[in-house]
């Protein structure tokens, strides 16, 4: 790694009336960095993406992709720029196939979505591009499916296969494994932890074992303040950190149980 910070967050800070959801967070993402932020219930992991992603304007604060101010531009804008979030599940057309959802994300991605009327799939370099990302996201089985009769797995892969689409240089991604049945999990997992090495990733999750087998560095948020940053050895065996986790019912190691049966 180079040690090239591609987003950097200083000094953020987010009030709601009186509550601070942030206070005074700086976080900087390495380029091919495996990242994660974790923290209890109501931490503030959600309104800190939300601070990045653009959808919340920070009260303080700054924050900088591939070295440009991106503070206050709006989100699209900062998906143009290569910082993608993952989407939202319910955001997807039910009635659309995989295919389609990514050949019509891949075309505007290519610039061609001014083209509306030619049948999805008409340019060749959006259908390779489509095929490459169903290919490696394991849905080329079910591309010609209703994504309303996926299983939820292959839904969460769709979503992340979408955000992929939008060929970005930082990926944030939202709890990829919430809510997935275990035998669905590891597919998941092998898929999350292939993705390209260039694609610098913040990865957001509550489950330990995705956590510690996903990240290389790691920060932990606390009350809407930063409680620590290091490497995943340093944060496994911090008492600050084992205290937290351990106050909410669950461990900052990898005492969480492994559910898909997988060792
Ligand atoms: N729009 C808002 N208005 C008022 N308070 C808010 C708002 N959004 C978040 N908060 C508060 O900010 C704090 C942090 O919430 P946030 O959702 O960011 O935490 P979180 O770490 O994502 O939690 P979880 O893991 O449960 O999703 C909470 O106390 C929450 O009630």
């Amino acid at each position: 790694m180079t040690g090239e910070t591609v987003l950097s967050a200083t000094g953020l800070v987010m009030r709601f009336g009186g509550i601070t959801a942030t206070n005074n967070v700086s976080l900087d993402l390495k380029r091919g960095a495996r990242h994660a932020l974790i923290g209890p219930n109501g931490a503030g992991k959600t309104t800190l993406i939300n601070l990045l992603t653009g959808v919340l304007t920070p009260t303080e604060g700054r924050i900088e992709l591939l070295g440009e101010d991106i503070t206050r531009l709006a989100p699209h804008k900062r998906v143009a720029r290569g910082l993608v979030r993952t989407f939202q599940i319910n955001q997807l057309f039910d009635s659309m196939t995989p295919l389609e959802t990514l050949a019509l994300v891949v075309s505007r991605q290519q610039g061609l979505s001014a083209q509306w009327w030619r049948p999805l799939g008409a340019s060749a370099r959006v259908v390779e591009r489509a095929s490459e990302l169903l290919e490696h996201f394991r849905l080329a089985d079910v591309a010609q499916q209703a994504v309303k009769q996926l299983a939820y797995g292959k839904r969460r892969l769709l979503e992340i296969a979408i955000a992929l689409a939008c060929e970005p240089r930082v990926l944030l991604l939202d709890e990829p494994v919430a809510g997935v049945p275990a035998g669905e999990r590891e597919e998941l997992l092998q898929t999350v932890a292939a993705l390209p090495s260039d694609v610098s990733v913040l990865l957001i999750e509550h489950d330990m074992d995705l956590v510690f087998s996903f990240a290389d560095r790691m920060t932990v948020l606390v009350n809407g303040t930063l409680l620590t940053e290091g490497s995943p050895e340093e944060i496994a065996g911090d008492p600050k950190v084992k205290e937290v986790y351990l106050g909410h019912g669950t461990s900052g190691s990898h005492a969480h149980s492994r559910e898909d049966g997988h060792a």
